[in-house]
Formats: C-alpha cells, sequence, structure tokens
C-alpha cells in the first residue's frame, strides 16, 4: 500500500504528442518577478494600475501580504515575496508582522537585506535561526539612506531595498560590494521605478534612487513570463522541423533577463520572431553542436530548462554561473544531478557549474522528484518528447505557473494523473 504524506501530492504520467510537428497558441501568464514589483509600487503610490498580473501562488501571497498590518504573514515558498516585504514592512510605519514560509523559506538566507535594513534603523528580530526567516519586524520610518551590502548571494536584497527607495525621506544610495549576481533582475527594479518616474542611476557599483511622494496616474503592463516561456523552447528544440509555438504576450525590448532564451535557442535551431505582441519559436535546424557551454550568472532560473534540452537532444553542456542555485526553491545542483542521472545521464557538479556528458539511451520508467521546485517539474516535462516518464507532486508548478499542465494538453502531450 502506498501512504501518501502529502494531500494534494499528484503524480503525472506524461508522453509525447503523437504529432511531433507542433503548431499552437499559448497565452502565459505574467511574469511573477515583474507583478511582484508592480504590486509593492502600487502599496506605495495607490494610484498604479497593473495589467496582465501574474495569476501564480507567488504572485497570490504577495498580493495577501501586502493586505495585512499586523499577525502572521506567510509566504509559502515565493523568495521575491519573502525579500519584497521584509523591506516594506521594516518600512513601514505602525506596521507589525511575523514574516514567514514553507520549510525551505526558512532555510533560505536573509542575512544580508536584515542587516542592510537594520543599517538604515529597521526594527528586524529572527524568531528561529539569525539570519534566516521567520522574521518579526515593527514597522518605523527609516531615517538613513545610505547603504553597503554583499551583491553575490541574491539581486532580490537589493531589489527590495530599491522598491521601498523612493518612499524613504531622502531616497537611497546603495553600494554594492562583490560581484553582483542576477543583475538583469535588479536592472528590471530600475526600469519599472523609472516608469512611475522615480530617478535612479545605476554606475560601477553604486546604486541611487530619488525620493518621490507621488507619482502620476501610471499602469504598468507586465510582460508574460519568459522563464516560463523557456520551457516552450526546450519542447520546440525536441520537436519536428517545422514547428512552430506561438507565446503571448512578449515584446522585443523585455525587462527580463530570461528574454535572452531567443538567442541561446538559436543554438538548438530555434528561431525567435517578434510579432504583434507574440513570440513565435520555430524549429528551423537540426543542426546542434555537440557541447554547448553558457554562463547564466544572469539567467539563473533557465539552467534546468537548458540541462534537460541537451539531455533531450543527446547533447552535453558545461553551464556556469550556477553559484545561486543552492538556495533557490532547492538546491538545484543536487536535484539536477540526481534527476538527470535517473535518466542515465553522467552530471558532474561544483559549487557554481554542471557538466552533462552527451547520452543517447534513455532510461525507460522513472520517477522524477520535484523537491517543492516548480522549475525541476517543468523543466523536466518537455523531455517526455523523447521518453514516457512519472513527474511526482507536480502540483509544485502553481508557484510560478498554475496552467503549465493544460498548457502541455493543448499542445497535445498525454498527461495522466496516476
Ligand atoms: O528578483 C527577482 O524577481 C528574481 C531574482 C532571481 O533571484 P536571485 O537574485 O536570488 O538569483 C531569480 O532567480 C528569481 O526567480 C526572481
Ligand atoms: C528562484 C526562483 O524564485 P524565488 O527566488 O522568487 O523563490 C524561481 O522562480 O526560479
Amino acid at each position: 500500500m502506498t501512504i501518501h504524506t502529502n494531500p494534494n501530492e499528484l503524480k503525472l504520467q506524461l508522453s509525447s504528442p503523437n504529432n511531433t510537428k507542433i503548431e499552437k497558441d499559448i497565452a502565459i501568464t505574467g511574469s511573477k518577478s515583474e507583478t511582484n514589483r508592480s504590486l509593492l509600487l502600487q502599496a506605495l503610490f495607490p494610484n498604479i494600475k497593473i495589467a496582465n498580473l501574474s495569476n501564480s501562488d507567488d504572485g497570490e501571497v504577495m498580493q495577501k501580504g501586502l493586505a495585512k498590518s499586523n499577525g502572521v504573514v506567510d509566504i509559502h515558498h515565493a523568495g521575491t515575496a519573502m525579500r519584497f516585504l521584509t523591506a516594506y514592512f521594516a518600512s513601514q510605519q505602525g506596521k507589525q508582522v511575523v514574516l514567514t514560509g514553507s520549510h525551505r523559506m526558512q532555510e533560505r538566507p536573509i542575512k544580508v537585506l536584515v542587516e542592510a535594513l537594520q543599517a538604515l534603523g529597521a526594527d528586524i528580530q529572527y524568531e528561529k535561526e539569525t539570519g534566516y526567516p521567520p522574521l518579526k519586524i515593527s514597522g518605523k520610518k527609516l531615517e538613513k539612506n545610505r547603504v553597503s551590502l554583499p551583491a553575490n548571494i541574491s539581486s532580490q536584497y537589493i531589489s527590495a531595498l530599491l522598491l521601498i527607495a523612493p518612499s524613504l525621506e531622502n531616497g537611497l544610495e546603495l553600494e554594492l560590494i562583490g560581484k553582483i549576481t542576477s543583475v538583469p533582475y535588479i536592472k528590471m527594479t530600475l526600469a519599472l521605478l523609472e516608469q512611475i518616474g522615480v530617478q535612479t542611476s545605476f554606475v560601477a557599483n553604486t546604486i541611487k534612487v530619488a525620493p518621490k511622494t507621488e507619482v502620476v496616474d501610471t499602469t504598468l503592463v507586465v510582460e508574460s513570463d519568459w522563464s516560463s516561456a523557456s520551457y516552450f523552447y526546450s519542447i520546440v528544440a525536441m520537436c519536428d522541423v517545422g514547428s512552430a509555438i506561438t507565446l503571448s504576450s512578449y515584446q522585443q525590448n523585455s525587462l527580463q533577463g530570461d528574454s535572452i532564451l531567443a538567442k541561446i535557442y538559436k543554438d538548438f535551431g530555434v528561431e525567435t520572431i517578434f510579432k504583434d505582441n507574440t513570440i513565435v519559436l520555430k524549429k528551423t535546424s537540426k543542426d546542434i553542436a555537440d557541447h554547448l557551454t553558457y554562463d547564466l550568472s544572469n539567467a539563473p532560473d533557465i539552467a534546468q530548462t537548458i540541462a534537460v534540452s541537451c539531455l533531450g537532444l543527446g547533447i552535453g553542456c558545461h553551464l556556469t554561473g550556477l553559484h545561486t542555485l543552492p538556495i533557490k526553491e532547492t538546491d538545484r545542483l543536487a536535484a539536477l544531478q540526481k534527476e538527470l542521472g535517473k535518466f542515465g545521464a553522467k552530471v558532474d557538479i561544483d559549487s557554481e557549474s554542471l557538466t552533462l556528458q552527451a547520452q543517447n539511451q534513455l532510461a525507460e520508467g522513472v520517477f522524477v522528484d520535484t523537491y517543492n521546485d516548480h522549475r525541476m517539474a517543468m523543466a523536466f516535462g518537455p523531455l517526455a518528447l523523447k521518453v514516457d516518464f512519472v513527474v511526482n507532486d507536480a502540483e509544485v508548478v502553481s508557484k510560478s505557473y498554475p496552467d503549465f499542465w493544460n498548457d502541455l494538453r493543448t499542445l497535445g502531450f498525454a498527461v495522466q494523473e496516476l
């Protein structure tokens, strides 16, 4: 007898579409990164409107968190909500909350952000282990406006500070120490501030944000999520030449660093055509090098997708710049090594890279574990084009992309509950 410890546990058996020349349209929900930034800015400046909000769990917990003024705020697995709300509540005079999250969130470090906020005058205490959530936050007016912080662990600490910066009396000046990681996410934050009329500058390792008491009526239009688009790049890469998947709503001048996918997947024979607010992903060539190398320090969330694409196509890869992966929803380097390995792949990892050897034969009868990580489930999904397998705890996708499995069904994949 099987005993299920998680009542929501969903095991999905995945198989390839009968026709692997796919031509379909998919509408993808708004970027969770842009959504959670826009929601925070709207809390500070209520005349901001937002279009194409993400329907993800992470967006929902952010909205619910912002609506609270006291008591316990539980943001589950949402890293951005944890980091952004820490800065928000710390700067909101009169609000007092305990900000907590899932078991995993309580293992994801937050000391860098807490210390930066404390240096600005915030009242934040650790409820359990020093350096980790849950946090007891008593909001107050932050008087100081200059702080230094390490920039090599997570850019979310920096974005969190930048998002509250215009609401501080004298704005904010940040000095970033060390190699700056996930830079496009910092630039996204600054771009959104600029969109609402806040002055910012980012020169070398110094970021400045001017104060702002009111903004003009603005609608922030959230672009759809490029990290979610990555799974369709992977699908098209593994499909027949001539396949084309159209995704909405996307634009060429994206704020999301993961839009680098358009360049990366050229190497996999996938062309991206920008057309009327959509992207058409087209498989145009079967010619792919037998080994690919990428530095993903600016786009860490697509590492799993690329590794699985390579496995499915029987090519090797060397992915670097992955030093942030061990502190994400799970230790993604360890999780990838284990799950790729179940298909017979030879994978080496160190603290910041992954090397996959080319592999032609894929093991059958695999159950992929997902480790409470949406991207483990979604990254492996496309591999069903090459071999049938089962995804454990498949409901995890709702963290960023609740409609993922239905969208695979739309493409003709067999997605069956066990
Ligand atoms: O600011 C953001 O919206 C994000 C920043 C990145 O995190 P790190 O800066 O911790 O790499 C990314 O992995 C995450 O999914 C979203
Ligand atoms: C790392 C991620 O999310 P977060 O850090 O916001 O939990 C992600 O979505 O891949």
